[in-house]
């Protein structure tokens, strides 16, 4: 099992103290910064652009990990890439021409990612996941922080996992959705190593526990 790593979702951070919140995360040690991008199409909540990233860019060291949870990803990809993301994921349910959208995103330089709404079947990815870096399982229906976990979506982490292993994929999986110390170890014991939380961390009265305690539950659930 590859080793977990937090991502915490600045949905739930401060946005009149943004670059300090990302610090915050920064020096508690978590690997990836999740940024959502949402555009009141596809999910029904608007939140930040390529703009944002770019001025976050020069203020951290992490990962940027950009899920992008809009209609048209295309008209937008390179524009996040050159605006500092790492890794780009985009939605399998409004993208026409899923090959062609990966495609473009490693074309650009970064890491390309495909989520998945909790309803989503995971047979969407399997022609595609040789071409995947990640794969992100939504736990709760996308659109905004604080929601409850959807625990239905257990199964399919560990049918993703088992797809990655038949074609030899070292592609991660992301969970976001409802993460905290209660609900850490089922997703990594089902198969995810990457975790997003966000009002779970944002939330606390201390940023760096919370990371750490998530981190430690997690670790928990590793076989
Ligand atoms: O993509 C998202 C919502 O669409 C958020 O990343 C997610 O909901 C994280 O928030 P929380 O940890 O508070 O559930």
């Amino acid at each position: 099992m590859t080793a977990v790593k937090i991502a915490p979702s600045i949905l739930s951070a401060d946005f009149s103290a943004l670059w300090q919140d990302v610090l915050k995360v920064e020096e508690a040690g978590a690997e990836y910064l999740h940024i959502d991008v949402m555009d009141g199409h596809f999910v029904p909540n608007i939140t930040i652009g390529p703009l944002i990233v770019k001025a976050l860019r020069p203020k951290s060291k992490m990962f940027f990990d950009i899920h992008l949870m809009i209609e048209n990803p295309d008209l937008y990809i390179e524009e996040f890439i050159k605006s500092g993301a790492d890794l780009v994921t985009v939605h399998a349910e409004p993208v026409h021409h899923l090959h062609r959208t990966v495609s473009l995103i490693k074309e650009k330089g970064a890491r390309a990612g495909v989520a998945l709404n909790p309803a989503t079947s995971p047979a969407v990815l399997e022609y595609i996941l040789p071409l995947v870096d990640l794969v992100l399982l939504m736990t709760v229906n996308p659109g905004f922080g604080g929601q409850a976990f959807i625990p239905e979506v257990l199964p399919k982490i560990t049918a993703v996992r088992k797809m990655l292993e038949r074609c030899g994929s070292s592609a991660e999986i992301q969970v976001d959705g409802g993460i905290n110390r209660e609900t850490a170890a089922a997703v990594v014991k089902a198969g995810a190593n990457v975790l997003v939380a966000g009002s779970a961390i944002f939330g606390s009265e201390d940023i760096a526990a919370a990371v750490r305690q998530i981190r430690e539950a997690a670790e928990g659930g590793e076989g």
